[in-house]
C-alpha cells in the first residue's frame, strides 16, 4: 500500500470540502442547520440510534452538495455559454439536493417530534 498516494489523496479531498465551504452558500447554510439540529438533539435527548440517524442524514446532505457543487463547475468549465444539457444537468443536480433536504426534515419531524410533544404536553 502506497502511503504518501493515499496520504495526497487525503490532502486535496480536504482541500475539496474547504473550497466548498469557502465558495458555497448553501453548504454554509447546511453546516448551519447541521449545527442547530446537533444542539437540538442534545437538548431533546436523542437515542443511540436516533443520533445514527440523524448524523448520516447531516452527512449524506454534506456530501450530495459536494457532488452538486463539482457537477456544477464541470459544466461550468465545458459549457460557459448557455446550453439545454448544462442547464438540465445543473437542475437535476440541484433537485437531487432537493430530494435528499425534503427526506432529512420528514426524518427529522418523526425523530423529533414526539419527543417535543412529550416535553411540551
Ligand atoms: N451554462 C448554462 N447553460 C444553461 N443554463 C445554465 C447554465 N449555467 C447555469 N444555468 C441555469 O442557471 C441556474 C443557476 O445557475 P448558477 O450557475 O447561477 O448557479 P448554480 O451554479 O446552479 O448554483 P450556485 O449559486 O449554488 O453556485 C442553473 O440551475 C441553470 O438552470
Amino acid at each position: 500500500m502506497n502511503f504518501h498516494k493515499f496520504g495526497k489523496s487525503f490532502v486535496y479531498a480536504t482541500q475539496g470540502v474547504l473550497q466548498a465551504v469557502k465558495t458555497e452558500q448553501n453548504f454554509r447554510l447546511h453546516l448551519l442547520a447541521a449545527g442547530i439540529v446537533s444542539l437540538a438533539g442534545i437538548f431533546t435527548g436523542l437515542s443511540k440510534w436516533e443520533w445514527i440517524i440523524v448524523v448520516m442524514l447531516i452527512f449524506g446532505m454534506f456530501m450530495i452538495e459536494l457532488v452538486n457543487t463539482a457537477i456544477e463547475r464541470v459544466v461550468d468549465l465545458v459549457s460557459p455559454d448557455y446550453h439545454l444539457l448544462a442547464q438540465q444537468a445543473k437542475d437535476i443536480a440541484a433537485g437531487a439536493c432537493l430530494v435528499y433536504a425534503i427526506c432529512t426534515v420528514i426524518i427529522g419531524l418523526i425523530i423529533f417530534i414526539p419527543k417535543w410533544s412529550v416535553i411540551l404536553f
